[in-house]
């Protein structure tokens, strides 16, 4: 069995548990109550490299990461540092997540939030939309084609923006045929977990311009922003980084400076 089958094994034995306790229809509703979903793709497309900050207590390649007590005030230090979303990893087994971090997180920012899971099923996306989140991730690599064209349209239609994930050449023609306009080159190997930074660098060229491009995982500082960049990354999607460190907010607008250097203005 792979990491990424382990995990949705243990994801769709917790949907289960929560479906028996919170129909779709009471998910639709609580979806009805919120504000408008945020459009993160203006910022996304505009000059320069955007910063998605994550909560991440834990990993399955690393175990525990940061014992996040406060995940709303963390959120609000990143968005004070510049970051133009905010992830939320909401995983529980293996990331220690949960909708309840999410919740807690968009009550106190009012920019974008993601939610990062491994969402196989539309009930997961109502879910994310009421637990007022603006988007979801979902990965290729989890779904059939026609899961993921549906999944995209459904994520569409109550007003999340899909943030589509890649790990390789084929991933890449699979989003781009389902309709993906923001798609994550996700460098950590989901079968060995390891990071392999020039992945993106491979992927990016097959990715057209008009489609915003994400580099996720492996950003250590500001100098990777840059060579994501280079590179042809649009956004970038930082995790470990920030939760370890001592001052989440100068880290995120140390890398927001990076994505805002000169050199990186002319957008294609
Ligand atoms: O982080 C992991 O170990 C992991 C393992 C298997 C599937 C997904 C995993 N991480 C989710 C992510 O995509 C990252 O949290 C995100 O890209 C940020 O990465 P990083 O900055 O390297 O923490």
């Amino acid at each position: 069995m792979t990491v990424l089958d382990d995990i949705l094994a243990g994801v769709a034995e917790d949907r289960a548990a929560r479906q028996a306790t919170c129909s779709l229809e009471q998910l639709k509703e609580q979806a009805r109550l919120q504000p408008p979903a945020l459009d993160p793709m203006p910022t996304f497309r505009a000059d320069g490299v955007s910063v998605i900050a994550e909560v991440k207590r834990a990993s399955p390649s690393k175990g525990a990461l940061a014992a996040i007590k406060d995940p709303a005030g963390l959120a609000r230090d990143y968005a004070a540092g510049g970051a133009a979303t905010i992830s939320v990893l909401t995983e529980r087994r293996r990331f220690d997540g949960s909708l309840d971090d999410l919740r807690a997180v968009r009550a106190q920012v009012d920019v974008p939030v993601l939610r990062k899971d491994f969402i196989t099923t539309s009930y997961e996306l109502w879910e994310a939309r009421a637990a007022g989140a603006d988007m979801a991730l979902l990965i290729v690599a989890a779904l059939d084609q026609q899961a993921l064209v549906s999944l995209i349209e459904r994520a569409r239609s109550i007003g999340l923006t899909p943030l589509v994930e890649v790990h390789d050449e084929d991933e890449v023609d699979r989003a781009l045929d389902a309709g993906a306009e923001l798609i994550g080159v996700n460098a950590r190997d989901l079968k060995t977990l390891e990071v392999k930074r020039d992945t993106f660098e491979r992927l990016a060229p097959r990715i057209p311009d008009g489609v915003v491009r994400v580099a996720e995982s492996g950003v250590r500082g500001p100098h990777d922003v840059l060579e994501y960049a280079r590179a042809g990354a649009h956004v970038v999607l930082v995790g470990e980084t920030l939760v370890r460190g001592d001052d989440p907010r100068a880290s995120v607008a140390d890398l927001v400076a990076a994505g805002a250097h000169p050199a990186l203005q002319q957008r294609p």
